[in-house]
């Protein structure tokens, strides 16, 4: 049976948790017979059997349009909760891919060479039976068409016939390797048409999060290759977890447990064998938690990519290189996309106003051209597909803000102005960097444990626990909390845009609060940078003067949030919130901040008003603003 990863009594806050914190309470491996090489039936039967231990929380259905798989919620889950956890099959941060040496200058990244160099030593050794059987099951079972649809041809044609060169180069030197140690294994060495194929699959069904060190590269004894260039991630691959679908607004978020760590220098593994090496147990846990409330048959989703800031054609061009067109809620249903907001014309209003995406279908989409070379792969985002007539939205279909009922854009507009920053990297980057620099300062964000936790927390997990509460208050517990990380970023965007009720779940632990609300005040314009472009809000003077610090007061706060007037509209939602949920420090919080900014832009509201007189601003915002 699956278990909580976070029991209560072992949750460990400064990010030192112990071995035991770590124990997963996941489906063992060892139900698997020994099978390396599987027919249809035996795989269909063994897929049966490896996910029977899920069944009670996750099955596998057919997706009633597309046909392929999708993961279904066997019961309901709340927010915060934990769907299911998975031991990885294939993991970077497991010590025979760790111990590996990358063969340089190949067009395979050097994390994908690990993930096969563990396949290859699985399959030629098979040194745990049960663990090699379930690798051929995700060999047989696990999807490849990300790099092989029609789609990913046109996008990535030229890759493709490059991987095919490639993994014949890796194939031959692994093999050479080998054949130097003796292979001694049980099994039989994998064909090149395996390895492309299994290329392909982690292409398509693999996990990654970014690393701060690389791994530790030394395999000790007989490896003479340099290590292969690249910055590497940490991958990991496993069965179940490669069922959920994408989507830019998903119900579902999967985190590595426990993050990433290098590998022991290479002292404890000269002179050990591939072979004992392989035995060790898997070190990664995939974990999914509910970021919605999810309902029993509600088909999970996880977001492939970071989509934040991303509009809907931009989202759709980078997804074009893992072969599928989008089209999910946001990017094509009923929800609003909020990365595409623009702020009301309406100069009495100022509400911000989101469009809504239009179905595609995978044959006729014509992928964005890929970008131009460059270095930084930040720049992914300038994908512009205007000239190739790869986005068919109706130009004169006009955006009504839903608050006043002015028309804020017509949808030229807005992909005009899209278009504009995806082009000006340094306006999209003087609209962003004030609030990129107050993310990226405010604390490392490289404490995953810590990031992960509070992301868990922000979701309803634990909320109750004092020592949370007492480790967040406790300024030396050396609880890190850093609003950049995309966990916090996501759960956060969870709360304030897709699950407003959310909050109630936080209001009632203070320190929760706090970092909610100064998470908000530092978040709050970024989902929006259209949104702020619109508003022409380029940072005053005064935001330089915090640009290189930490806001550490509230006076250094008020100038943080003074350069951008959208952040009044956040700053009234939450206390309106705040204020309708009984909370009212955060009321007041919110109330205050709101007054200062209004005094900052010189705007004639009462700098000493008290809550109330800011309640009245929420009604009549312009009223104020333009007095
Ligand atoms: C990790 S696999 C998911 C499991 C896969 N559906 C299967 O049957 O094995 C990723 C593949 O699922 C499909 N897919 C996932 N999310 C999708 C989405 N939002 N729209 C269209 N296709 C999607 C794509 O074919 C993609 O390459």
């Amino acid at each position: 049976m699956v278990g909580r990863v976070l029991p209560r009594s072992s949750f460990s806050l400064d990010g030192s948790a112990s071995d035991s914190d770590y124990e997963l309470d996941s489906p063992p491996l060892t139900w698997i017979p020994s099978l390396p090489a599987l027919d249809d039936n035996e795989s269909e039967m063994i897929l049966d059997e490896y996910l029977a231990p899920y069944a009670p929380l996750v099955r596998v259905a057919s997706h009633p349009d597309r046909g392929d798989r999708v993961l279904v919620a066997a019961k309901d889950f709340n927010p915060g909760e934990v769907v299911f956890s998975e031991p990885a099959l294939l993991d970077t941060a497991h010590a025979v891919a760790q111990h590996f040496a990358p063969v340089p200058g190949l067009s395979i990244a050097p994390d994908y060479q690990r993930l096969m160099y563990e396949f290859v030593v699985h399959a030629v050794y098979q040194p745990v039976p049960t663990s090699t059987a379930a690798h051929a099951l995700l060999l047989a079972e696990l999807s490849t068409d990300g790099m092989t649809s029609a789609l990913a041809e046109r996008v990535n044609g030229e890759r493709i016939a490059q991987y095919r060169a490639d993994v014949k180069t890796f194939r031959d030197k692994i093999k050479k390797r080998f054949a130097k140690r003796g292979n001694k294994g049980a099994g039989s060495f994998p064909t090149t048409e395996t390895l492309l194929k299994l290329l392909y699959i982690i292409e398509t069904n693999v996990h990654s999060e970014d690393i701060k060190t690389g791994p530790a590269v030394t395999s000790g004894d007989d490896n003479d290759d340099v290590e292969a260039e690249g910055k590497e991630e940490h991958c990991v691959l496993s069965i179940v977890a490669s069922m959920p679908e994408h989507s830019c607004k998903p119900n579902a978020l999967v985190t590595f447990f426990p993050p990433f760590s290098p590998a022991p220098e290479s002292a404890q593994t000269v002179g050990v064998s591939d072979i004992e090496l392989a035995k060790a147990e898997p070190v990664t846990h995939l974990l999914f938690t509910a970021l919605q409330p999810i309902a029993a048959g509600d088909v999970i989703s996880i977001a492939y990519q970071e989509n934040s800031f991303l509009p809907t054609r931009v989202r759709r061009g980078n997804l074009a290189n893992r072969g599928f067109v989008c089209n999910c809620r946001m990017c094509a249903g009923p929800d609003p996309d909020y990365a595409r907001a623009f702020v009301c014309a309406n100069p009495m209003c100022r509400a911000l106003v989101s469009p809504v995406g239009v179905p595609r279908d995978q044959e006729s989409y014509v992928p964005p051209p890929p970008p131009p070379e460059t270095e930084n792969e930040d720049e992914e985002m300038d994908y512009d597909d205007d000239e190739n007539g790869g986005d068919d939205e109706d130009p004169d279909a006009q955006l009504v803000c839903g608050r006043c009922g002015e028309v804020v854009a017509t949808m030229g507009e807005i992909v005009a102005a899209e278009a504009r920053l995806a082009h000006d990297p340094e306006a999209l980057l003087a609209v962003l960097s004030p609030v990129l620099d107050v993310f990226s300062r405010n604390v490392p964000a490289t404490d995953t444990f810590s990031a992960r936790t509070l992301a868990s927390v922000l979701l309803g997990d634990c909320l109750d626990h004092p020592d949370l509460t007492s480790a967040l208050t406790d300024p030396d517990s050396g609880v890190h909390v850093s609003p950049s990380h995309f966990l916090v970023y996501d759960a956060l965007k969870q709360l304030l845009f897709f699950d407003a009720d959310a909050i109630d779940r936080v209001m009632h632990v203070p320190a929760l609060m706090y970092l909610v609300a100064v998470n908000f005040v530092a978040l709050a314009p970024s989902p929006q940078p259209l949104a702020l472009a619109s508003l022409h809000a380029a940072p005053s003077d005064e935001s330089s003067e915090v640009e290189g610090d930490v806001p550490a007061t509230d006076a250094e706060w008020t100038r943080v949030i003074a350069w951008n007037g959208d952040v009044q509209h956040n700053l009234l939602w939450l206390m309106k919130q705040a204020r309708a949920r009984g909370n009212l420090e955060l009321a007041q919080w919110a109330s205050d901040r709101g007054l200062d900014t209004c005094a900052a832009m010189g705007v004639a509201a009462s700098a000493s008003g008290a809550a109330s007189e800011f309640g009245d601003v929420f009604s009549r915002p312009r009223s104020l603003l333009a007095g």
